[in-house]
């Protein structure tokens, strides 16, 4: 997908995490050791998902490479830049959709771009791409609370596009659809990434979807509640071609692999 307005935008970035640690709360009692010792390296362009249990500290890593939170250990960088705190190069969509429901469809995705000071031609002409790359330029001038689930996603989605993220940062994005709608969003998502190139980050509790989407999926494990810091068990490379069958033999081998990592990960820090 071409870039309008693109001598500003950022090209997709690497990620690149250090013995990243993250204590919640002051050390001692009363302190919850979220994470410890998470190495990662997440090339330019690169899809990758992280799964794991419950309170592995899936989203505070991610929450940590969107900048909300500090790291309390280590070195998170983004195109080799310390992260100091949120920023546009860094575009971030969780379940729920966090539209302004005062405004259309439209004037969501221009948000962005506006409070960029973005002349207007460039504003307009980024909002019609990005509508179109999502498939709402129907329902441009609806309103959120007009619009199904997914479609509400859609537009989330395309209001993080309208800023050229450098970086994807998605967290559990369509835990809250029905299934159809769900796989539909994960085909739409591959193309918008194959388009853009942009290097994505996706939390999920759904296996299938990790290995649906990723080029590498994350395992982690551990947790604050089981008594050991959340960490990185295994990180598994996808090498199946894209448009992937759900059904096929090494499809299901990858998921049955990553499930049993799962569930170890688990029963270890139980
Ligand atoms: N603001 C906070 N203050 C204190 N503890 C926190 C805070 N946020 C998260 N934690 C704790 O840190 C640990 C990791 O939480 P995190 O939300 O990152 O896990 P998760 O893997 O994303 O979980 P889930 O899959 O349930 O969303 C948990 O034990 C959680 O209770």
């Amino acid at each position: 997908m071409p870039r309008i307005g693109n001598d500003r935008a950022p090209q997709p970035a690497t990620i690149r995490a250090v013995d990243l640690g993250k204590r919640y709360g002051s050390p001692g009692a009363g302190g919850v050791q979220a994470m410890a010792g998470v190495d990662l390296d997440v090339a330019a362009g690169e899809f990758v998902t992280v799964v794991g249990a419950s309170g592995c500290g899936k989203s505070t890593l991610l929450r940590i490479i969107a900048g909300f939170e500090p790291a309390t250990d280590g070195t998170i960088t983004v195109a080799d830049e310390q992260i100091t705190g949120p920023g546009p190069d860094r575009g971030v969509v969780f379940q729920d959709y966090g539209l302004f429901p005062w405004l259309t469809v439209s004037e969501n995705i221009a948000y962005g771009p506006r409070q960029k000071r973005y002349p207007s031609a460039v504003v307009g002409e980024k909002t019609t791409r990005v509508l179109e790359a999502v498939g709402l330029t129907r329902f441009a001038r609806s309103y959120p609370g007009q619009l199904s689930g997914g479609m509400q996603q859609r537009v989330a989605i395309a209001r993080v596009l309208a800023n050229d993220p450098a970086v994807m940062l998605m967290d559990e994005p369509f835990g809250a659809l029905d299934a159809l709608t769900r796989s539909a969003m994960q085909a739409e998502l591959s193309r918008i990434h194959r388009e853009t190139g942009t290097t994505v980050l996706f939390v999920t509790h759904s296996i299938e979807e990790a290995v649906v989407l990723a080029d590498r999926v994350v395992v982690m494990a551990g947790g604050a509640s089981h008594g050991v810091p959340g960490h990185i068990r295994e990180i598994v490379p996808v090498p199946l071609a894209r448009e992937r069958d759900a059904t096929s033999p090494e499809f299901n081998e990858l998921k049955r692999h990553i499930a049993a990592l799962v569930h170890e990960g688990v029963e270890a820090a139980a």
